[in-house]
């Protein structure tokens, strides 16, 4: 019941701000350039403005949150990499040598790497250890995880993203690690979209055909053993999703709850936005997507989920580093509406 308590708190979304919206919106045109011309980067800024109520919002702090879990349907055959990369990256992160470390240092962002369910013991310097449990159940055989381990994961995020946005950080980028999420993510995406598996699924780190049927057969067959309920997010993120993927979900509807934007990056991280956008329809109004990964159920989410990628760049990668590289964009964006002049600053009357 107190848990219920909780998780009802948590989808209380605060509407977005028109009136800031509005004032941000006439901003951008007063500005010394033709109505418009700054494309998307003027999105950037009237959509920061409805979320934090800022005409022009301050996202001088940044961070990247990488939630690590690992999945039991990997006994599968359906990655191109062995399990224990999870670990090994786990490892990396905490070195600063991984892409998405190396990119978020590049861009001035802060990184929490977060492990909800890896199977590594002990963790890594720098880690945190939330771990609900060490790794899923393989979703082929039966349920991935608990309802329980679920909300558990989903706390995980919450609470960290409540942690962020008092201690001050402006714009959060989510991203996740875990050998054989595409297939966890591809099943979740199945089940909130009602897409053929065929259509959804792809070679994730780079499966072969033979792999790649494999992985579809997989997929499908978790779908039939474990009927997941498309009306019940949750249930679907317990019975074919990952650790890591509710984390992210939790995540994103705490710092929805808290009116600190979230950029999202690849399928996994997609996937789990669309979950938390069905818990709490208000949480779209905080997602910002980064870039379109060649996994073919990306471009199905971001549909679903109405949202437009800043950059093409056929990465496939994860761990927030799509996510991460669209940081650049934003720091433009915000530059330009508080830097330019104005048109009755030229003289002019735009
Ligand atoms: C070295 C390495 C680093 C990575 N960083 C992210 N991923 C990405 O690949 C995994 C998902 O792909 P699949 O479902 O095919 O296993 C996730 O961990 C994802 O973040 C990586 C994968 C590897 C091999
Ligand atoms: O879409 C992604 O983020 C992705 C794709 C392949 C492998 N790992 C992640």
């Amino acid at each position: 019941m107190e848990k219920d308590q909780w998780l009802k708190g948590l989808m209380e979304i605060p509407v977005t701000d028109e009136k800031a919206e509005k004032e941000a919106r006439n901003h951008m045109d007063q500005l010394t350039k033709p109505l418009g011309a700054l494309g998307d980067l003027e999105e950037i800024v009237i959509r920061l403005a409805g979320i934090t109520g800022e005409t022009v919002p301050d996202i001088e702090r940044k961070g990247v949150a990488v939630f690590c879990g690992d999945h039991g349907v990997t006994e599968e055959g359906v990655s191109a990499y062995p399990a224990e990369v999870t670990g090994l990256m786990i490892g990396n992160f905490s070195r600063g040598k991984a892409a998405v470390t190396v990119l978020a240092r590049r861009f001035g962002a802060e990184v929490s790497v977060v492990d909800v369910g890896s199977r590594l013991e002990p963790l890594p310097e720098g880690v945190l250890d939330r771990k609900v449990r060490f790794g899923t159940a393989n979703m082929a055989r039966g349920p991935a995880m608990t309802r329980e381990e679920t909300l558990k994961a989903l706390r995980v995020g919450a609470d960290l993203a409540l942690q962020w946005k008092e201690n001050g950080i402006q714009l959060a980028a989510v991203g996740e690690m875990g050998i054989g999420n595409t297939t966890s993510a591809s099943a979740v995406a199945a089940v909130l979209t009602g897409k053929p598996v065929r259509e959804l699924t792809g070679r994730g780190t780079g499966l072969d055909d033979d792999g790649l049927e494999r992985k579809r057969e997989v997929i499908t067959r978790s779908l039939e053993v474990n009927r997941p309920d498309p009306a019940d997010p949750l249930d679907g993120l317990a019975k074919v999703g990952g650790l890591e993927i509710a984390a992210m979900t939790g995540f994103i509807l705490g710092a929805a709850r808290h009116r600190l934007p979230v950029v999202v990056d690849g399928l996994i991280s997609t996937v789990a936005a669309l979950a938390a956008v069905r818990l709490a329809p208000g949480v779209r109004a905080c997602l910002f997507a980064s870039h379109r990964s060649a996994e073919p159920a990306h471009g199905v989410l971001l549909e679903d989920l109405g949202l437009k990628p800043l950059i093409t760049a056929g990465m496939r990668l994860g761990e927030g580093s799509g996510a991460v590289l669209a940081f650049p964009l934003f720091d433009g964006a915000v530059t330009t509406a508080k830097e330019m002049a104005t048109f009755s600053e030229l003289g002019l009357n735009g």
